[in-house]
């Protein structure tokens, strides 16, 4: 094993993402799988291992107990797993205030595409009087709206808020309940669950006699791996909390 070595445990490894995760990290010269755990194994075997970071592509359920596990035991950690929502980011920046050193990436998306385009929809939402996300997933996926659509609503909104510009108009009086689809931070995000689908997202933007869509499609869970490559081999230089894979790349918007 070269000095360089980066020795990953990945959990949630026999899921959809994870089993993804297990052969591209196996797949790297730079990188050793040491541990690939599931559902109910002891997050012991992760320290056992040797491991000096962790994968997580668990459920909302279980990812913050995984990374504050991580932390406490001096391990970076590179989360893609939904559900961190402001409390438990609260809790974990806490946390790491008393591990210093330690880094935490959580990323809502890991495919650069998508990352562009949430970036490219915060700036444009500054010069559209309507703004609407649609998110469109797998029938398998257990949250909504997905983790993407909120990071991309809360982006939106902070550039918006930036310029003050106006809440979208909304003549709505009356409706069936769901029909405007979720209220993030002002945004509206409707969710649609379809076989045949992986992960999607389209920023609807509009002014008068004009729109502007913003479209990212993931067609293969290959699309988030070298944004997970690129989490595990930047995150030990990036100590504390990063929220965004954003923040590890120089957009420059
Ligand atoms: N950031 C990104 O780019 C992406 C993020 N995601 C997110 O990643 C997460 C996983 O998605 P996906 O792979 O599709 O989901 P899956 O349901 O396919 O995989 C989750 C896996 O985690 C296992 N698991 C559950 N609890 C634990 C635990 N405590 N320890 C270890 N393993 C556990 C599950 O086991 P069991 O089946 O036994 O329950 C399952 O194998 C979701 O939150 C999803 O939104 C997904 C795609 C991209
Ligand atoms: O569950 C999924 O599949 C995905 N989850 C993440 C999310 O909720 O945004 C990332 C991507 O959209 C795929």
């Amino acid at each position: 094993m070269s000095a360089q070595q980066i020795s990953v445990a990945v959990l949630g490894a026999g899921g959809r993402m994870g089993s993804e995760a297990v052969k591209a990290v196996e797949a790297a010269s730079d990188m050793q799988l040491v541990a690939a755990l599931g559902r109910g194994d002891s997050l012991d075997q992760v320290v056992e291992a040797g491991a000096t970071h962790i994968v997580d592509l668990t459920v909302p359920d279980s990812t913050e107990a995984n990374v504050h596990f991580a932390v406490e035991n001096g391990l970076h950690a590179v989360v893609g797993t939904t559900g961190w929502d402001a409390q438990r980011l609260q809790r974990l920046e806490q946390k790491l205030t008393e591990h210093a050193g330690v880094a935490v990436l959580i990323a809502p998306n890991f495919a650069l595409g998508s990352v562009l385009a949430s970036a490219f929809a915060a700036k444009a939402a500054q010069y559209f009087e309507s703004a609407e996300i649609i998110e469109l997933h797998h029938p398998n996926k257990v949250d909504a709206p997905s983790g993407t659509a909120v990071r991309t609503a809360e982006l939106m909104a902070a550039a918006r808020r930036e310029l003050h510009v106006p809440p979208s108009p909304d003549a709505t009086e009356s409706q069936l309940d769901g029909a405007r689809g979720a209220v993030v931070e002002d945004i509206h995000v409707h969710s649609v669950r379809l076989r045949g689908l992986v992960a999607h997202q389209e920023v609807l933007l509009g002014s008068a006699g004009e729109q502007l869509s913003i479209r990212h499609d993931s067609f293969d869970r290959a699309s988030f791996m070298p944004g997970v490559l690129l989490g595990l081999r930047t995150a030990a230089s990036r100590p504390g909390l990063t929220y965004g894979l954003d923040g590890y790349l120089d957009l420059g918007l």
